[in-house]
């Protein structure tokens, strides 16, 4: 796990050998230690360079070993025995220093890295603070404001902004193993006090009380509920103000709370998630190791309003060169200022230059004859969307995948208009569709799993996290979304107000509450799908409400501030004021109140003290019991699909995994016995029955979520 060799006569080279990313797992820790035992007791050995295999020097501790039982030995004095060293140390930093792997950098007497090299310190990412003396070493390098916005962030940075910041001593961009032995050759005897950082001060800071609190009230706002923030930067509080060797047992404090918080078993679960997502497979049984996916080289993108211009800049940021396509002219005008001035910016925040060369526009359909894949983004309207795919077929060269990005419409209906339904798959973008990283790729009944395969790729490439999913209403994450909704409006008639409710969600982690969340989204959306469902009735102001629709309670709250103009911030009003159409800030609206007590009074409803529990156990869990339900249907094929689409799409705070690992977390058995206890008493709120997966799983003893698929695979209805 950790080679000892010999070069240029007196530099002993130890080479991580931990394949794919040399983490330092048990074994790679013993081998560090025993080699760098022999290289010091060898007298020939007059200076030592640490490397990683395979390009790559070392992405940190190994984060599967994380729990009670660790083994091996442990990090710290490990590394600290290389700093004490009495021959020079050198690092040959390539691929990826990250966490433990930039700590032990930061142990070696010098630092070469090559030009490619990403360097960071992601604990925080982790639920957990550079704990292998990062929080310590990192300000005695570099200062306590760099080094605070690095920890807290976990922000990887480039060589050469890692050599501005002092944190490398020099960057090659030839090979970096070579510059390492030449460079500790050339130090070779030289002392080495003043390159042990555990020995130099902390760069004196001026009001640094003031520094720490607003980074500290700065962390509390961004990173809202999440602990390991905070405790990074109390970890480097210690090492501004106190000697090493207690910041060291600071350090080590703050880490052995972190380690054992449900937070970080969160967050690293969601680490790996995010990894598995990309393992997708289909109900018929084909996945993406026996799939191949095809080279996209042209792209077209049809219908240019806000999602497509968003498509339009993702996939030339990612290097594809993209047909734009809008056929009313002075949308498509628009669209060409706003793509440009979007690249502009990316470009200008990124360092890289814009990719506007790479786009032609054209509002003739015509012009997508050659690509090999188009993106289809005109309005959701399942007439127009079926039209449109019938001109794609015919138009479009044999071979060319044919995707949607609609939210809600049925992929097959879309599919059964062209001449080869097996091209057809979903490409569900989030808006805004350049920023936000998930996909959810939809396959239909026929799609074939090459096509699957490639939009899967294309979204990696457009540094998207796709998700696999299967075509039912609403998809994976706008189908989980509906009962949560719900639930929200039935809080409302039974005496909460839309602050009670987002109030207790965002408490909860989310960046807005539900109300606040529809109105940014638009209120109308959903208005015109219930009044396509047959669902939205005109109220009016004295016409009859009623609460039941189809045997199912239903409430018309969301209709009737739609009746009154009231879309959401695009209007300026909606379940808030914003002051003007187009407004961001929330504020009250009286108005929302006084509709809520006449509504409740016309229908001889008391309204009663509702609790944040409540809220949260209403709202939460009818999302889970979906959630489930998708998975015993197997329109997601795993928890962790369900995971990271939540939280990569929906908001749903990092920290708590997404909500079956959160299920998972506060015990399936209370999630049932909840629902049991809400359906009870809402016997016509179907998506308060628990469904028959959460039984299951509750009967099998609740196992954890990486077990679940057992249990899914044997009652899954097949597609
Ligand atoms: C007791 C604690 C003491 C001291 C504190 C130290 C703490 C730490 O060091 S925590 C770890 C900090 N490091 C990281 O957070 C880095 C995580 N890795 C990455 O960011 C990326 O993997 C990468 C940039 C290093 C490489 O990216 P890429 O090339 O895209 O590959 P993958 O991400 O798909 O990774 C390949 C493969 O390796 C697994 N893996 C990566 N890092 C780790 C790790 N630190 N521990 C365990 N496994 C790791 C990753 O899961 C992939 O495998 P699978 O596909 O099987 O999941």
């Amino acid at each position: 796990m950790a080679q000892l060799s010999y070069v240029s006569g007196s530099v002993g080279l130890i080479t991580l050998q931990n394949p794919p990313v040399n983490v330092l797992s048990a074994a790679t820790r013993q081998g560090i230690m025993e080699s760098m035992k022999k290289a010091l007791n060898d007298p020939k050995v007059k200076s030592v360079v640490i490397c990683g295999q395979n390009g790559v020097f070392c992405a940190g501790a190994d984060i599967k070993e994380f729990g009670p039982n660790i083994s091996g030995p442990s990090i710290v004095p490990l590394i600290y025995d290389i700093e004490v060293a009495n021959k020079p140390v050198v690092a040959a930093i390539e691929g990826s220093a990250l966490g433990g792997g930039l700590e032990l950098a930061l142990t070696c007497h010098y630092r070469i890295a090559h030009s490619k090299t990403r360097l960071g310190l992601p604990e925080v990412t982790l639920g957990l603070l550079p704990g292998a003396g990062g929080t310590q070493l990192l300000p005695r390098l570099i200062g306590i404001p760099a080094s605070l916005e690095l920890i807290t962030t976990g922000r990887h940075i480039t060589a050469a902004e890692a050599l501005q910041l002092g944190l490398v001593d020099h960057v090659t961009q030839s090979d970096t193993v070579d510059s390492a032995v030449k460079f500790a050759l050339s130090v070779e005897g030289e002392p080495l006090d003043s390159r042990r950082i555990s020995k130099r001060p902390c760069p004196h800071l001026p009001d640094l009380d003031a520094v720490f609190e607003a980074v500290m009230q700065k962390v509390r706002q961004k990173f809202y509920g999440a602990i390991a923030p905070i405790a990074c930067v109390q970890a480097v509080r210690a090492a501004a103000t106190l000697p090493f060797s207690e910041g060291m047992k600071r350090e080590q404090q703050l880490m052995s709370t972190l380690f054992t918080s449900g937070q970080a078993r969160a967050l690293q679960y969601s680490f790996f998630a995010q990894r598995a997502v990309g393992r997708w497979s289909m109900p018929s049984g084909a996945s993406w190791n026996t799939s191949k996916a095809r080279p996209v080289h042209r792209a077209a993108v049809l219908g240019l309003g806000t999602m497509g211009r968003g498509i339009t800049v993702a996939l030339a940021q990612a290097g594809v060169s993209v047909v734009a396509v809008e056929i009313q002219e002075k949308q498509l005008n628009e669209a060409r200022e706003h793509v440009y001035a979007t690249l502009e910016r990316g470009a200008q925040q990124s360092g890289v230059s814009p990719s506007c060369a790479n786009i032609t526009y054209s509002h003739d359909i015509q012009a997508v004859a050659d690509v090999d894949l188009v993106i289809e983004a005109v309005l959701e309207d399942l007439s127009l969307k079926e039209k449109v795919f019938q001109q794609l077929s015919a138009i479009c060269k044999p071979g060319t995948l044919l995707c949607s990005n609609t939210s809600s419409l049925d992929l097959n209906c879309l599919a059964s208009q062209t001449k080869n339904p097996e091209l057809v798959v979903g490409m569900h973008f989030f808006a805004p569709a350049h920023v936000m990283k998930l996909l959810e790729v939809v396959y239909g009944s026929k799609s074939s799993p090459e096509a699957v395969a490639t939009a899967m790729q294309l979204g990696k490439k457009m540094g998207k996290i796709s998700v696999a999913v299967g075509n039912c209403r609403g998809f994976v994450g706008n189908r989980m979304l509906k009962p949560y909704i719900e639930q929200s409006y039935f809080l409302l008639e039974e005496g909460a107000t839309p602050e009670l409710v987002d109030k207790a969600l965002e408490e909860f982690g989310f960046p807005m509450g539900v109300f606040r969340m529809s109105d940014l989204s638009g209120l109308d959306v959903g208005w015109r799908v219930r009044k396509e469902d047959g669902l939205a009735e005109p109220v009016g102001t004295s016409g009859q409400i009623t609460r039941l629709r189809g045997g199912r309670r239903y409430s018309p709250l969301g209709d009737i501030l739609c009746e009154h103009g009231r879309f959401g911030q695009k209007t300026g009003l909606g379940w808030y004021q914003y002051g003007r159409p187009g407004g961001r800030v929330a504020k009250s609206d009286p108005w929302v109140f006084n509709l809520l007590e006449e509504y409740r009074a016309r229908l001889g409803l008391t309204a009663r003290p509702i609790d944040q529990q409540e809220v949260l156990e209403r709202c939460l869990y009818s999302l889970i019991n979906e959630g489930l339900c998708i998975l015993e249907e197997g329109f997601a094929s795993s928890p962790e699909d369900i995971d990271v689409i939540y939280v990569f799409g929906y908001g749903w705070p990092k920290h708590r995994g997404g909500p079956m690992f959160y299920a998972s977390m506060v015990g399936l058995a209370t999630v049932l016995e909840r629902l049991d206890h809400y359906y009870r008493s809402n016997p016509d709120v179907p998506s308060l029955k628990p469904c028959k997966l959460l039984r299951q799983l509750v009967a099998s003893g609740s196992p954890p979520v990486h077990k679940w698929k057992e249990i899914t695979k044997k009652i899954q209805n097949r597609l």
